[in-house]
């Protein structure tokens, strides 16, 4: 029978599925029922250094009705702080599972100060950097500003003492940008994983009945998940896959299914995360998209994930 067994940075996980940062792990409660799930890893809300409360609901909405699948968010970085989530990992199992967190400063010191606090508080928790939230009003995509990028990653790299960590990165839609990126996050070999892609920002969902916007904050913009992203996931991972030979990629966006999670895995991801699917679902979602994939591996005559791992075919 297929194995789902995999490593990541030198360590075993029973599969290859995790929470996307934000989903199901905000507070203690959620990042217990995702130790107790069957996910083979997990990350935590992406956090800023002190607690906030985010944007005016509603705030996120799953886009449903004769539309493809997805949703729409514009939650606007609601976290319980930094210390809650460093707290978290002082008492995680790690024997259970591996744990990222995710960190999302506000400003370069804020980034600069839980950097240090973890590389002080030597944790085996994983650091994914989110270089891309879109709904913090008033504040650019870090990864859409390639210089300021490049003087994060320096200053972050440098104040981690050269340990591993990970940047979530938006999504980007031109090979010039797939190129400028890559060659950024190349100078950085301590950067040993890009997690692509976060939600496609600044969608616009209107409901034909009432004529109105569906989430509140930024008079209705919001990041796009679900079905609608998972073309330009597919794109972003094997993208960087493809630039970025000494990382690993893990694949996040459109994935509700083992056939989605299969794709992401083809196209060069080695992990892959979960949002909008485990939202509306839950953690048994690990279970069935476990399954799922374990029969598409079975009926395709692969035994390991690599297997298929990367190996995306061109014509
Ligand atoms: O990085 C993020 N991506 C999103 O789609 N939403 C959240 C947020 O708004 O907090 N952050």
């Amino acid at each position: 029978t297929p194995s789902l067994a995999t490593t990541f940075l030198d360590l075993p996980l029973t599969n290859p599925l995790m929470n996307a940062s934000g989903v199901w792990c905000s507070v203690a409660s959620q990042l217990e029922a995702l130790l107790e799930s069957e996910s083979g890893a997990m990350v935590t809300k992406s956090c800023t250094l002190e607690p906030r409360d985010g944007n005016p609901e509603p705030r996120y909405r799953v886009l449903d009705g004769n539309k493809p699948w997805g949703s729409i968010n514009s939650m606007g970085l609601p976290n319980e702080g930094f210390p809650y989530y460093l707290r978290y990992t002082e008492r995680h199992d790690y024997e259970t599972k591996p744990l990222f967190i995710s960190i999302s400063g506000l400003t370069l010191d804020d980034n600069l100060a839980m950097v240090d606090s973890l590389k002080d508080a030597v944790t085996p928790a994983i650091l994914e950097v989110n270089l891309s939230c879109p709904n913090v009003p008033g504040k650019a995509q870090l990864g859409y500003d390639f210089d300021a990028m490049d003087t994060l990653l320096a200053e972050v790299t440098s104040g981690y003492g050269q340990r591993q960590l990970g940047v979530k990165l938006p999504p980007y839609f031109d090979i010039a940008h797939f190129d400028e990126a890559a060659a950024i996050l190349n100078r950085y070999p301590s950067v040993a994983f890009v997690t692509c892609i976060n939600s496609i920002g600044n969608a616009l969902a209107i409901d034909i009945n009432s004529e109105s916007v569906i989430i509140k904050p930024k008079d209705g913009f919001g990041g796009l998940g679900g079905d609608y992203v998972l073309p330009t996931a597919l794109a972003n991972v094997n993208a960087f896959f493809r630039r970025c030979p000494e990382k690993a990629v893990i694949g996040c966006g459109g994935v509700k299914s083992g056939q989605e999670a299969f794709l992401h895995l083809l196209a060069g991801a080695t992990l892959v995360q979960m949002g909008t699917a485990l939202y509306e679902e839950g953690p048994g979602i690990f279970a069935r998209v476990k399954a799922e994939l374990l029969s598409i591996m079975a009926q395709k005559g692969y035994e390991n994930l690599s297997d298929f791992q990367g190996k995306l075919k061109t014509l």
